[in-house]
């Protein structure tokens, strides 16, 4: 069964309705951007989550120190690198990591077979902006890096489309932000179930 990831969590009632709908990772942003979060509300939202639905930091270009000092205040399971960050860095944790790669073309792969990591999220690539675009890319291209391990597909997925991209590129996981969201960082309740029941059919 496909895993679902919802991402840009940022309160505790889009968490537990998450949950309830059969979430099985939950992303909070301590990158720049709208949905960031605080490392202290990270770990009151995630005191009150079963144990079972695994946690992830997203972080993009951030040091070490910072990265490991939410790992241990918040109690996350998974790291997820949206930056720039080499492969000898995403080596340098404690805990899984989930490196980030944006497609625009091919050449992607060069880079994605240098990286030994737990497994590789393909998101649409942006001159400006890091993540969150909100648009897909050639899910096409995704399906060449499945032979290099287990990959999440994310980048303007939503209700309407997430069956399309999994018929398509039978992934390990979706992720999605923006396309259930009713405004930055909250999230649409109709649209959150809507996508994972999709999902999960
Ligand atoms: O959402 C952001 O603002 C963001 C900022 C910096 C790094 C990552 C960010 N979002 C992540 O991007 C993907 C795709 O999002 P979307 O579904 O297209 O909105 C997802 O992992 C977001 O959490």
């Amino acid at each position: 069964m496909t895993k679902v990831k919802i991402c840009g969590i940022t309160n505790l009632d889009d968490a537990k309705v998450a949950v309830e709908y059969g979430a099985d990772y939950l992303g909070f942003i301590f990158a720049k951007s709208p949905r960031k979060v605080s490392p202290y509300k990270v770990k009151e939202i995630i005191e009150q989550l079963p144990e079972d639905v695994k946690k992830v930091g997203v972080f993009a270009n951030q040091s070490l120190e910072e990265i490991a000092e939410v790992i241990s205040s918040c109690s996350l399971d998974y790291l997820q690198l949206h930056g720039d960050e080499s492969p000898e860095y995403c080596q340098e944790f404690n805990i899984p990591v989930i490196k980030v790669f944006r497609v625009k073309d091919e050449s992607y792969l060069e880079q994605l077979k240098e990286y030994q990591v737990d497994k590789y999220l393909l998101d649409t690539y942006h001159p400006n902006k890091l993540g969150g675009v909100g648009k897909t890319f050639n899910w096409e291209l995704a399906k060449l890096a499945k032979e290099y391990g287990e990959i999440i597909i994310a980048g303007g997925l939503n209700p309407a489309n997430v069956k399309q991209a999994i018929d398509s590129v039978n992934p390990y996981g979706v992720d999605v932000s923006s396309g259930v969201e009713a405004q930055a960082g909250i999230k649409d309740k109709k649209r959150l179930e809507e996508f994972i029941r999709r999902v999960k059919k």
